[in-house]
């Protein structure tokens, strides 16, 4: 059968890796030298994915089992090669991963960026740049590649310039793995140096498990054909605490986490007894732009005896801390664990429950000992630590005394207030933890039902996050304080009240009466009831829920989202003492009356968030009252 070769074909980039490189290109100019630390990033994940699946078959060696990565340069040329005897790529990994970013979440993220260089290029930081990283200083790269265990004529070669789209051509390679050769553009040519070169790969990859060597010098300093190790090569993680510098476990971090930035805390562990394993548990300090897709990209890197066996989001973090990084290095898992078994197995387990522990004992003391990190911490990740009560039973005190608010105690839209701080400020009466949910932080501020508590002086927690309505479910109560929502279930704020402010309550209530039993005839079905507030001092009326109700502006995203949402029928409440309610009460006109009911109940349902079931009807009852006005 004749083969069919292709020879040599251009394709194109997909738009979004046009959009990344031509930003890259102009943001990262004063970070150029990160492309040695993604490319050689690169080559030990190519290498630890080669040493897993020789595992299970080690003719994938081809007889060479000494993974390493080697660095190359030529002065003349001005080029800089870098090489691993890695996994490789076949044509159509190559098509798949070079040259099509197949991250989801792509285009939101370049719409983030801004244009503004210094800020682009923080962004461009959290997202990961890899193997592009390459066109800050190259305006030509070829790579060529063969995947282990195929044949030297299945090799292929991938050029580009970063401009117009790339070739492929099928080329011959004996050794698998992967070469990229940079073609330095003219004003690079620093990065075709020896020295330079040794020092970035000191700075970047020193800690990398895996041996990086470049060409030795003789004793006159001309380079020989031999090659020497240039990084430390030693897992970071196996080393003793007292070995290692802060700037040591930065820069790991970076090289696991694809990260730029230093990370705020991390915790360095050694467990020796029943299990054994180290781990390294890193707190970053910018949230990877997918924290917020149903799936993440990196997690915690889970090794077996120092050999690297897969990169785990689901097993050895639970979800509310998946935003950690790091490695679990096991020496009482089999080399051949498989996902399934991650899935239900007893050391997984363990290491589990012991570095959850270990990442919120890291928090609590950030809390304690560095409250300006810890609140950058919580800005960045607050969110996801919030679903940590419903979603972690066993830690749920502890996570709570990490948890920061807003309150009505500051009124300001940054979280800072603990539950702590909010029990020591508790009134001599109050049993209850107060706290309301909206859908921005200005209608929780502004909600009518905050009306007697601040008139009382009582702290209300002010929850306007996604996540809140999951989290005070899932918390139910703090110190042995119930979480109570000023917006649910009759209040009953009595205990607080004066002798005199009951009396006035009371006399109040008698007065209500008739309008009560007016407004109930005509709301009828809608409405559950309609009773005096004793919530409200300057808003007419308001709309109550019972305890187990979604608040309103949730039901609306529910409903939104196509979830069918049982409508349970909600209380009105309203105050007599309000001049709108006043002059009701005067309304002989029956029609007129009852547009004012409707108006009453919708414009309460507005203030909650939710959607009027006819908000046409809503309007032109307004604009009948308005033209009554002029
Ligand atoms: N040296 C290599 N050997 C084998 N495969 C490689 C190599 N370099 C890159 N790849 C493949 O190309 C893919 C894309 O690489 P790229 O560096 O763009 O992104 P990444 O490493 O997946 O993520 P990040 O952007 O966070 O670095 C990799 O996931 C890997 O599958």
């Amino acid at each position: 059968m004749a083969e069919t070769k292709v020879k040599k074909e251009n394709m194109e980039f997909q738009t979004e890796v046009n959009q990344l490189l031509h930003l890259m290109i102009h943001s990262l100019y004063s970070n150029k030298e990160i492309f040695v630390r993604e490319l050689v990033s690169n080559a030990s994940d190519a290498c630890d994915k080669l040493r897993f699946e020789a595992i299970s078959d080690d003719s994938l060696y081809e007889g060479d089992s000494e993974l390493r990565i080697e660095v190359e340069f030529d002065e003349e040329a001005n080029t800089v090669t870098i090489r691993d005897n890695g996994i490789g790529m076949t044509r159509e990994d190559v098509i798949n991963n070079i040259g099509t970013i197949a991250k989801s979440g792509t285009k939101e993220f370049l719409s983030k960026l801004s244009g503004d260089a210094a800020k682009d290029s923080n962004l461009i930081g959290q997202f990961g740049v890899g193997f592009y990283s390459s066109f800050i200083v190259a305006d030509k790269v070829t790579l060529t590649t063969r995947r282990a265990g195929d044949k030297p004529e299945q090799a292929v070669v991938w050029e580009s310039n970063g401009e117009n789209g790339f070739t492929l051509e099928d080329t011959t390679k004996e050794a698998h793995g992967t070469e990229i050769v940079l073609h330095l553009k003219e004003d690079e040519k620093e990065f075709a140096n020896d020295y330079r070169l040794r020092s970035i790969i000191s700075t970047y990859s020193d800690h990398i498990p895996l041996p990086v060597k470049m060409r030795k010098r003789d004793e006159e300093g001309k380079l020989t054909e031999e090659w020497e190790v240039v990084n430390k090569a030693n897992a970071l993680w196996t080393e003793p605490k007292s070995n290692l510098k802060d700037e040591d476990y930065q820069e790991f971090y970076k090289h696991i986490a694809h990260d730029w930035e230093n990370p705020l805390a991390w915790s360095h562990n050694s467990v020796e007894g029943k299990l054994e394993y180290k781990s390294l548990l890193y707190i970053p300090s910018k949230a990877p732009f997918d924290l917020w897709e149903p799936e993440q990209k990196n997690g915690i890197k889970l090794y077996v005896q120092r050999v690297f066996i897969m990169d785990d989001t689901k097993n050895l973090m639970p979800h509310y801390l998946r935003f950690v990084r790091g490695v679990i290095d096991s020496n009482d898992l089999p080399l051949n664990v498989s996902r399934e078994i991650l899935q239900s197995n007893h050391v997984v387990e363990s290491m589990r429950k012991a570095s959850v522990k270990k990442v919120l004992g890291l928090l609590e003391k950030m809390a304690k000992n560095d409250k300006e990190n810890y609140q950058k911490f919580w800005n960045e990740f607050g969110r996801a630590l919030k679903e940590g009560p419903g979603e972690d039973m066993a830690n749920k005190e502890q996570i709570a005394k990490l948890l920061r608010f807003s309150s009505t105690h500051t009124d300001s839209e940054e979280q800072t207030v603990t539950l702590e701080d909010y029990v020591s400020r508790m009134k001599e009466e109050q049993e209850e933890i107060y706290y309301i949910t909206a859908e921005t932080f200005a209608s929780a501020k502004n909600s009518p039902h905050l009306e007697v508590f601040r008139k009382k002086e009582i702290e209300v927690l002010l929850l306007s996050d996604r996540v809140d309505e999951w989290l005070v479910n899932g918390l139910q109560e703090f110190d042995g304080k119930k979480l109570q929502s000023v917006a649910k279930g009759e209040l009953d704020l009595s205990k607080f009240d004066t002798e005199e402010d009951k009396k006035e309550q009371e006399e109040v209530d008698k007065k209500a009466d008739g309008i009560i039993k007016h407004l109930k005839e005509v709301l009828g079905e809608k409405v559950e009831d309609v009773r005096v507030s004793h919530r409200l001092t300057s808003s007419p009326s308001c709309i109550v829920l019972n305890e187990q109700d979604m608040a309103l502006y949730m039901q609306t995203l529910m409903k939104q989202a196509g979830h069918d949402m049982p409508s349970n029928k909600p209380v009105l409440e309203i105050n007599p003492t309000h001049p709108l309610i006043e002059r009701m009460e005067a309304e002989t006109d029956d029609e007129q009356f009852g547009d004012w009911a409707e108006i009453l109940f919708d414009q309460a349902l507005l203030a909650e968030g939710a959607q009027l079931e006819d908000p046409a009807g809503f309007v032109s009852k307004l604009n009948k009252l308005m033209l009554k006005m002029s």
